[in-house]
């Protein structure tokens, strides 16, 4: 999978590559690519950004740095994706059907957004999709990408060391991940449950479906199947 983000800080993303996805990029099966927008702009100024139409705080990205941007940085069968509060969810379903892209830009904006008008002609040529990554409102969009790129990735076959790891993730069967334990059995006063320190497996699926099914019923009734 090839990953290019466009920002005004192309530093804040350098945490992508350390620790599992930069041995990602190492390895080769993903390559990340990083554009500084002002790197577009066409005045003495290097100006991203102007006032918006209709009054209103803050600033607006300006179409006639991002246009020239994207044209260069996203081909035809790339996904672009655009962080912002306004958009769909993002979900563990995203993340899956992302894994499966070649290709995948993010357009990171900063101040109050982008012009519409970058998304609309982006969609002329290419899928487009304007994602949230819950209900709150960050600074700008890299804080949102480096979530959804470490969200995408490790379900590349190859990037996490224990293929079968994300398959029991919190959300891959729709529920949350019951409570983990490690070493050693009695800490502080508080023991891991006697059932994990036995060898009964089927005994130990079946109580991780139970503390999967009782966490989300206290902590996400919305992700409950039907007759649950
Ligand atoms: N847009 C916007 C906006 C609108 C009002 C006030 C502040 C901003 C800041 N901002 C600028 C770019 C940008 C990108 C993504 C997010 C974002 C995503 C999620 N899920 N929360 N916040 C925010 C972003």
């Amino acid at each position: 999978m090839r990953i290019g983000v466009v920002s005004i800080f192309p530093s804040y993303l350098e945490p992508m590559r350390m620790a599992l996805l930069g041995k990602a990029i190492d390895r080769g099966i993903v390559a990340l690519d990083t554009y500084d927008l002002r790197d577009w702009t066409h005045d003495v100024h290097r100006a991203v950004d102007d006032s918006p139409y209709g009054g209103g705080p803050g600033m607006v990205m300006k179409p006639t740095v991002w246009g020239p941007c994207l044209d260069d940085v996203c081909p035809d069968d790339a996904l672009l994706v655009v962080p912002t509060p306004a958009g769909v969810p993002f979900t563990q379903a995203t993340a899956q059907a992302w894994s499966r892209e070649k290709h995948i830009v993010f357009a990171c904006g900063r101040y109050e957004g982008i012009d519409q008008r970058v998304i609309d002609d982006a969609a002329k040529r290419v899928r487009v999709q304007e994602v949230s990554i819950g209900d709150f409102v960050l600074i700008g969009g890299e804080v949102a990408v480096i979530a959804m790129v470490e969200a995408t990735v490790r379900l590349i076959d190859g990037v996490l060391g224990n293929a079968s790891s994300h398959q029991q993730d919190s959300f891959s069967d729709g529920l949350l991940e019951g409570p983990s334990y490690t070493r050693p059995p009695v800490w502080r006063g508080l023991e891991v449950p006697e059932v994990l320190r036995g060898g009964d497996h089927a005994k130990q699926q079946q109580w991780r479906r139970e503390q999967s099914l009782a966490r989300t019923r206290e902590r996400r009734p919305d992700l409950l199947p039907p007759e649950q």
